[in-house]
């Protein structure tokens, strides 16, 4: 049984606008799914349709094996969704926060202590366990959102860009604590993101959404396999040697593109494999200067890129 099974859901708003267009998904239980997409391409209508906010116009789905529009109180109490603006209050303490949640979520007091213990370990909070969250910072209070949507057991877990406006060491922490989760309490995650590394070093799978349609959805492996990219980088001992060097490789019959990148040179070439020998050869043959030469995997955003067809634009 999949977590999440979505069939030609549409969403037309009431002035006509539609956000989903026949949008098909699967979510595999206890995998870690990004969705990505540009502003404007049907994700937030999406996510309000899963946690049930929203009615969808037309289509299908099904969570947890179960139907949404019949079964929505079972959905309610098995999901939970942290939206980019935290719910925490100020006033309280990070304890207070999690045991008032535990609170509305009925937990008792056995229950309550266990799964703020284990939730703190998790996420890291023991050192701000007594301070009053008005004095503790904005990474610290995503943390706490997210242990405290913990609080209810949810088997999924929705989060609308997580590490939005964090600086990397927060974000990798949050990556680190997103992990955990799945690994160790073996909840389902959706995420929304506008962060191509993340849905990279995070997901199992990823989904690319444009105009309201699912355009690919793979894991980020195959996802690099798929493209036809064949990129070759050649890195120069002296950067003043670059331009003479795409001069001479763009005179090959097979080199596509050369882009120049402080004392790298990407290089597209028809068939990464099989001119990467030939295009050594050469490049020793010019007694240039060079530190290496390898064949290099697209990045996610090159990817995205060209699925999403923005490239230029
Ligand atoms: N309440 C609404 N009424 C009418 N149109 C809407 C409404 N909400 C969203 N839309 C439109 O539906 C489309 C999808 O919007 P949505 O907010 O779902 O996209 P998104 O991918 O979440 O974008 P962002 O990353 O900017 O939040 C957009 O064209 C948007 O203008």
């Amino acid at each position: 049984m999949d977590a999440l099974s979505i069939r030609k859901l549409t969403k037309i708003y009431a002035d006509k606008k539609s956000a989903l267009n026949e949008f098909d998904l699967s979510v595999k239980q206890g995998e870690i799914f990004s969705l990505l997409g540009s502003n404007g391409a049907g994700k937030t209508t999406l996510i309000n349709i899963l946690t049930t906010f929203l009615k969808p116009t037309l289509g299908t789905v099904q969570i947890l094996g179960k139907d949404l529009e019949s079964n929505m109180q079972f959905i309610r109490s098995n999901i939970a969704c942290v939206a980019q603006h935290v719910s925490t209050d100020d006033n309280l303490t990070l304890a207070e926060n999690m045991r008032f949640q535990g609170g509305l979520y009925g937990l008792g007091k056995a229950k309550m202590k266990e799964r703020t213990n284990q939730l703190v370990e998790i996420f890291n909070l023991s050192d701000y366990i007594d301070k009053k969250v008005e004095t503790l910072s904005g990474g610290i209070k995503r943390r706490l959102d997210i242990a405290m949507s913990m609080m209810s057991y949810p088997k999924i877990l929705f989060l609308d860009e997580p590490t939005v406006g964090m600086d990397v060491q927060s974000r990798q922490s949050m990556w680190r604590m997103l992990s955990k989760i799945k690994s160790e309490l073996g909840v389902t995650i959706f995420l929304t993101t506008h962060y191509l590394e993340e849905a990279d070093m995070l997901s199992d799978t990823i989904c690319f959404i444009k105009d309201g349609k699912n355009i690919i959805q793979n894991t980020p492996a195959n996802l690099k396999k798929f493209t036809r990219k064949n990129m070759i980088q050649i890195t120069m001992t002296d950067s003043q040697d670059t331009e003479r060097m795409k001069e001479l490789l763009l005179q090959k019959d097979y080199v596509t593109e050369v882009s120049v990148d402080d004392r790298s040179l990407n290089i597209q070439v028809e068939h990464s494999q099989q001119h990467f020998f030939d295009l050594n050869t050469y490049v020793l043959s010019t007694r240039i200067g060079f530190e290496g030469i390898e064949i290099t995997e697209p990045t996610l955003d090159e990817i995205f890129l060209d699925i999403i067809g923005e490239r230029g634009n």
